[in-house]
Order: C-alpha cells, then structure tokens, then sequence
C-alpha cells in the first residue's frame, strides 16, 4: 500500500479554504459536512499514486504526438444509472471508438472515462425557476437531487460519501469489463462490424474495411490476441467539490507526495480556473496529471500564468489544456494561445473539448448541440495544430452508449422534433452510441490527416 489516510490539516493542502471557490453548495449544516469529511479521509483511495504516475506518462506521449487520447462519458452521471447495463455500453462505446482512432492516428489511444466520480456540475444560475416555483439548481447527484421539489434540492453532504461508494463500485465494473474477454479486440471490431450493417453509416466503409483487413492480417502472422484481452483504462471527474476531493487526497509515502485519490486524472472547468482561485490552488497541490478547461476568453498570458502554476517544474504530461472554443471561434481563438505555449517552450498535451461551446437551445427549448459543429470543432483543432507545428493530443466528448436523442444530426438525422424521443441527460447533452461511432470514424480521417 503506497498511501495513507489523512485526517486532520495540512497546511499546504487546505490553503485553498483560504480563497474564493466558486460553484461550491451551500450546505444547511456545517457539523453534518465535517463528520462526512472524517469519513471520506478515513476511506480507502479509489485510485493509487502509481495509476496516476502511469496516467501522466501516458500523457506526456500523447502530448509528444506518440499517442493519443480519448477521454468520454456522460455530462453528469447519476447514481441511479450505476448500474452494470449503462457501465458496458458506455466503457463498450468508448473501447470502440479507441479501434478505430487507433486505425486512424497508427498510435496507441489512451483510454479515460467522465466516469466513476462526474457527480457535480457547475451551473450559469444558483436557482431554476418552473411554472413561477423557484429553487436551488440541480448541481449533480454529489450535491442535490434533480427532482424539482423543494426537499431535494437542499444540499445533502451524505451524498458525498453515496458518491464516493457508487463510484468505487462503478471503478469495479469497469475494471472488470476491461480487463476480461469484453475487451478482446476481436469483440470489439465485431461490434464495430454490426455498426458497419446500417446502410446510413456507408461512407465509412473504406476505413472499416481497412481495420478488418488489418485484424485479418493480425491473425495471420499469429498475433497473440489473448494478450489483447486486457486494455488499460483510466477515469476522470471535474475537482469541483473541493471538501470532496480534499478528503480523499493522500500522501504517497513512497515519496511523500499528495495525491487526489477520487480519480487517476481530474480537470478544473472552466468557471473555476481563476488564477488566484482555490481551485487552481488545490490541484496545483497534488501530483496526479490534471487539466484545465480553456474557453474562447482566455488570453496567452492567462494560459501561461496557468502553465505557471499547475505546473511550475515542466513535468510533460502534468498538464492537459482542453480547449472548448465552439466551432465558429476555434481557429481564432485557439491560435494565440497555441503559439504562447509553444513559443514559452512549456510541455503541455493539448486536448480538444468539441462540446462545451457548442450548446445551443433547439426550436422547441432543448439544450442541444449540432453534430456538425462538434465535428467543426474537432476540425478546427486539427488544423490549428498542423498550422502551428504543435500536437493534437487528444478529444474530450461527452458521451453515452445508449440510444438517447440529445445532439442534433449525425446520418440519422435526428431532428428537433426527434430531440424529445429520448432525452435523457440531466444537464448537457451526450452523443449517442451511434454519433459517437460516426464521430471516431471522422476524427481517424482527421487524425490520417
Ligand atoms: O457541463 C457544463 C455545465 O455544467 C453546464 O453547461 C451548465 O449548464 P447550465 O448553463 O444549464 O447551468
Ligand atoms: C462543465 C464542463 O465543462 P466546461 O468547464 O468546459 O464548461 C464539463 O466538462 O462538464
């Protein structure tokens, strides 16, 4: 065992308390929430330092353009769907799509998961009005209840500790689903083959049949695809709630390092990255590889001061910039900020988020996004990177394996009518099964440049 429990203070650690975090609940009773904060520091880490170690070095070759990273899951998970059912599809999503970027990029594909711990979302609004009732924002299940009553909404700290054991059983079912048969790549690109059966998806047939020529030569210089049952997977929350991960953060007694222990790789978002904030202070506390969400107002010299802090000894692979730009600014904005870094000559793994900036509201008051404009996006990455002589490391989506209606588009054309057939997600919209299929086909292109 590489780590210890930490109760009590340390200086170092909590001298985020004393700065302003924004996005934090408001919880009703403070002796309620330090009797949670002994429990969760008295609980076992869901990850080890060493996972972590191995995330960053993963990371430093993605941002070498030696890999490459595929990070997905849902926007905001919910206890309710913890359940081993939604955990396959979405780790079966997830492995299919890393086939075929692994195709594309002819590079190893790192795998990570939103998954086990993205239990809190920052919001524009404190308070959501319906019908002329208003009440406290839903802020994920770590926080409150969605349901819109007036007793779920208050901030309950038990749901830390409920989010902290659903999570370490959701780590168990994906362990388990990664490093059984599940992930046998010939499992997986027979699944990629059913996907190929719909005729809608016909313009991806020379890139699939590619994959399945090459698995077929695999198999005749007698590859070892047994070796191939197990893939290695890692999964990652947004550090919103500091008392959460502050808790589960632990010292390596190996080298005496801290290391937040809720996830192998956590991100600040964007509406918590303020310099002097505490939640650039916390992370640039721990040792784990982290990121931060860059929207279209960031400057180079914010970008830069960032690079300062989170990663003042140029550690490669500590720090990941996920810039979510929307389509129609990305080759504006992204730009000046690629070039500072680039010419500060700081080591950073750049990833692109095609989400975050292209949430529209649909004709009939969905929160939705354009397949077209997220493909745009990821588009726009590529060429920004290949202008500037820099790596596209990695894509950050949010994702579900099941069959929802929530982003408009992809060959299935789903429309705004189509929006409400199953609209599922309690804040952002997801991609589908299939939108996420479609989507790494085209990035592969993107990624065979
Ligand atoms: O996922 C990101 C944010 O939490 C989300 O976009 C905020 O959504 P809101 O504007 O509906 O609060
Ligand atoms: C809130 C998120 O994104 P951003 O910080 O980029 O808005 C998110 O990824 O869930």
């Amino acid at each position: 065992m590489t780590t210890t429990s930490e109760p009590g203070t340390d200086a170092g650690l909590d001298h985020f308390r004393t700065l302003v975090a924004l996005q934090q609940p408001t919880w009703p009773d403070e002796a309620a929430l330090d009797a949670v904060r002994d429990r969760l520091a008295a609980s076992a880490p869901l990850v080890v330092p060493a996972a972590a170690d191995t995330l960053r070095s993963r990371l430093a070759a993605a941002g070498r353009g030696e890999a490459f990273l595929l990070q997905g899951g849902d926007c905001a998970e919910t206890f309710a769907e913890a359940n081993a059912d939604r955990i396959r599809n979405k780790i079966r999503t997830i492995l299919q799509m890393a086939v075929i970027l692994t195709h594309g990029a002819s590079m190893p594909v790192v795998k990570m998961g939103r998954m086990a711990g993205q239990y809190a979302k920052p919001r524009s609004s404190d308070a959501e009005t319906r019908d002329g009732v208003t009440l406290p924002a839903y802020r994920g299940d770590m926080i409150n209840g969605h349901a819109f009553t007036p007793e779920a909404r208050v901030p309950d700290p038990e749901r830390l500790v409920q989010a902290y054991q659903i999570s370490s059983a959701t780590w168990n079912v994906v362990r388990a689903f990664t490093t059984g048969g599940f992930a046998d790549l010939r499992q997986v690109h027979e699944w990629n083959r059913g996907f190929m059966r719909n005729p809608a998806y016909a313009r991806y047939e020379r890139t699939a049949s590619e994959i399945d020529r090459a698995i077929r030569f695999m198999d005749a210089c007698g590859a070892d695809f047994d070796a191939l049952r197990t893939v290695e997977f890692f999964v990652s929350h947004e550090a919103l709630v500091l008392d959460y991960e502050r808790a589960l953060t632990r010292r390596d007694t190996r080298t005496g390092d801290a290391y937040d222990t809720s996830a192998h790789f956590l991100w600040i978002g964007e509406r918590t990255r303020q310099l002097d904030g505490a939640h650039v202070d916390f992370l640039s506390r721990v040792a784990n590889p982290i990121g931060v969400k860059l929207g279209p107002t960031t400057t180079p010299d914010v970008a830069l001061e960032l690079a300062r802090r989170l990663n003042p000894d140029d550690v490669e692979g500590r720090l990941t910039f996920v810039t979510r730009m929307g389509a129609g600014n990305v080759r504006d904005a992204l730009p000046p900020l690629v070039e500072a870094v680039s010419r500060a000559g700081v080591p950073v793994t750049w990833v692109t988020d095609p989400m975050h900036g292209n949430t529209i509201t649909s004709a009939s008051g969905y929160k939705t996004r354009r397949f077209d404009d997220v493909l745009d996006e990821v588009r726009g990455f590529f060429e920004v990177h290949r202008a500037a002589g820099t790596v596209p490391g990695g894509l950050h989506v949010e994702l579900t394996g099941d069959d929802v209606t929530e982003v408009l588009g992809g060959s299935e054309e789903i429309d705004d009518a189509g929006l409400a057939l199953r609209y599922e997600t309690l804040v952002d919209p997801r991609l589908n099964h299939q939108q996420s299929l479609e989507m790494a086909f085209q990035v592969a292109e993107m990624l065979r440049g």
